[in-house]
C-alpha cells in the first residue's frame, strides 16, 4: 500500500481573493468568507499583506485563538495589559484570547509585511479562560528535513519532530517546503478536519493525477488518515497543512467575538462596552499607535 489506509483527497478548492480588512490592510481570506464560513474548529484564515500606515489598530477578541505566522517583515503587537513585542519573519504568536484581549497589530518595519493569521475556535468550556500567549522566535521553531522535504513544525508533529506549542483545541500546523521531485506522506488524525493552503510554487495534492495547485489556493481535504503531496515542478513548493479536532458546538460570531449563543454575544458586547468581565483594562488603554 502507499502508506495510508485511506489517503485524504481534495474535496473543494478555493482561490482566496484580496479584500480590505482593518484600516487600509489587504487580506486574502479563505476560511471565513461566505463560501466557507466555518471549517470546524477554524473560523478564519487570512493571508495578510500590510504596509504602514495601514494595519490593524485597537480591537478586541473573545472566545477563540489567533495564530499569527510571519512570512515577510514584522508586525508590532501591543495589548491592554501592556504585553507588547514584534513578530518578525518566521516568528509565531499563538494568542489564546479566551475571556478577552484588546490589542493592536501594526507594521513594525518599512515595506510590505506578510503573513498568515488563523483563527481557531475554543470549546465552550474554554471560551472564558484567562488570555495567554505562546510566542516562538523563528530560530526556535522546530524544523526537520528528509528526502527533499523541509518542515517547520508550528504545532503538532512531522518527520519525527514535535512542536512545544500547547493547543487547547487539538491542532496541527505544519509549514512544508518540497524540493522539485519530492513526495510527502504526512499522517493526519482520522477524526480531524484538515486543509492545505499553498504559499509558493505549485503542488499536486491527494490524487497523484490531480492538476497542480498554485499559491493563494485553499484545498479542503476529505476523510482519511493522511495527506500525500508531490512537487512535480522545477521550483520549490511551499504550503501549510493545518488540521484540528472539530468541536461540534454551535457558533455565533460577531466579528472578533465568537461564542455559542446569541445571548452570550449580547453579554459580550455589554462586557466590552462597560469594560467588565475581562475587558476591565480596555477602559483607559490606547495603543501607542493611537496615542
Ligand atoms: N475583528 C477584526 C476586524 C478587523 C480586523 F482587521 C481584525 C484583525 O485584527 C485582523 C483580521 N485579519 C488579520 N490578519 C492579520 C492581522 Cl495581524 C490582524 C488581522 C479583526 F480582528
Ligand atoms: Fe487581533
Amino acid at each position: 500500500s502507499n502508506g495510508f489506509s485511506e489517503p485524504r483527497l481534495v474535496v473543494r478548492k478555493f482561490l482566496a481573493r484580496p479584500q480590505h480588512e482593518g484600516v487600509g490592510a489587504i487580506v486574502r481570506r479563505s476560511i471565513g468568507r461566505f463560501e466557507l464560513k466555518y471549517f470546524d474548529p477554524f473560523l478564519v484564515l487570512d493571508e495578510f499583506s500590510v504596509s504602514a500606515p495601514a494595519g490593524f489598530p485597537d480591537h478586541p477578541h473573545r472566545g477563540f485563538e489567533t495564530v499569527t505566522y510571519m512570512l515577510q517583515g514584522a508586525v508590532q503587537h501591543e495589548d491592554f495589559e501592556g504585553h507588547k513585542g514584534s513578530i518578525e519573519a518566521g516568528d509565531l504568536q499563538w494568542m489564546t484570547a479566551g475571556r478577552g484581549i484588546v490589542h493592536s497589530e501594526m507594521p513594525a518595519a518599512t515595506g510590505v509585511q506578510k503573513g498568515l493569521q488563523l483563527w481557531i475556535n475554543l470549546s465552550s468550556k474554554n471560551k472564558m479562560i484567562e488570555p495567554r500567549y505562546q510566542e516562538i522566535e523563528s530560530k526556535n521553531i522546530v524544523e526537520a528535513t528528509k528526502d527533499g522535504i523541509k518542515v517547520r513544525v508550528i504545532a503538532g508533529e512531522a518527520l519525527g519532530k514535535k512542536s512545544p506549542v500547547y493547543t487547547k483545541t487539538p491542532t496541527m500546523y505544519l509549514d512544508f517546503t518540497l524540493s522539485p521531485g519530492a513526495h510527502l506522506q504526512q499522517p493526519i488524525p482520522i477524526e480531524w478536519n484538515a486543509f492545505v493552503y499553498v504559499l509558493e510554487g505549485e503542488g499536486v495534492f491527494g490524487n497523484p493525477k490531480n492538476l497542480p495547485t498554485t499559491a493563494h489556493h485553499l484545498l479542503l481535504l476529505g476523510s482519511g488518515d493522511g495527506l500525500e503531496a508531490w512537487n512535480k515542478s522545477l521550483k520549490p513548493l511551499r504550503f501549510v497543512l493545518v488540521g484540528g479536532e472539530p468541536l461540534g458546538e454551535p457558533v455565533v460570531q460577531l466579528g472578533p467575538f465568537v461564542m455559542n449563543t446569541q445571548e452570550e454575544i449580547d453579554r459580550t458586547i455589554e462586557d466590552y462596552e462597560n469594560c467588565i468581565n475581562g475587558f476591565e483594562k480596555a477602559k483607559y488603554w490606547k495603543s501607542e499607535v493611537l496615542r
